[in-house]
């Protein structure tokens, strides 16, 4: 059995994976993290997490290797990480009362080569109060998150309705990884 390289510098990824029984270790990518400004949000999700991926594959050749990324999507517009307390005020206005898309793209590469694929969750937002985003964006909890907000956080209490998997929404469909994850022979100590 190979070892597994988790290329993810996310806590929420780590914890997921270790909560699902798989052993594994980090090493987080250096890659530069370039998307074409073309590309649909399935699109940047699956090449971004090819490029954590095959970034720590080529130093570990040996290894299987996982990298995920996820983007918020609004009417198609690509969301990623505020960068000030401004755009994470603007993200969050944005998605106020409206449903947007989470995209998670995962890739495992390994020797055999490379296999990829991404969720799509729907999240719908009650409308917020300019309040509620100030309050919000002073708990800090914004600023590592796509779109501005965690739902695992203090950002659950934004969350009207969620269709899909929860897991992809906090950054890793884990029980679709752990199964795609059974073909490469590794496997949770939970079903052992
Ligand atoms: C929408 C949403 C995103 N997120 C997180 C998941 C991801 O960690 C982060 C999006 O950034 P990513 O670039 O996908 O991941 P990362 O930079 O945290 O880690 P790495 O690239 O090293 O793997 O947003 C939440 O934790 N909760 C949420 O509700």
């Amino acid at each position: 059995m190979k070892p597994l390289i988790l290329a993810s510098a996310s806590p929420r990824r780590k914890d997921l994976l270790e909560q699902a029984g798989i052993s594994f270790s980090i090493v987080v990518s250096d890659a530069n993290e370039q998307i074409d400004e073309q590309f649909t949000p399935e699109e940047a999700v699956l090449s971004l997490a090819e490029q954590k991926a095959t970034t720590v594959f080529e130093q570990h050749p040996q290894s299987i290797v996982l990298g995920s990324d996820t983007v918020v999507s609004l009417d198609g517009e690509i969301l990623g990480k505020p960068a000030s307390e401004q755009e994470a005020f603007r993200m969050l206005r944005a998605l106020s009362g409206r449903t947007h898309q989470v995209f998670t793209g995962v890739c495992i590469v390994s020797e055999e080569g490379m296999e990829s694929f991404y969720e799509e969750v729907d999240v719908s937002f009650y409308p917020l109060t300019d309040e509620e985003i100030t309050a919000y964006i002073n708990t800090q909890e914004a600023f590592d998150k796509a779109g501005g907000y965690g739902i695992q956080g203090v950002g659950s209490l934004f969350v009207e309705r969620i269709s899909g998997d929860y897991f992809s929404v906090v950054g890793l469909p884990v029980s679709k990884v752990v199964r795609t994850l059974a073909s490469y022979q590794v496997s949770s100590h939970l079903f052992r």
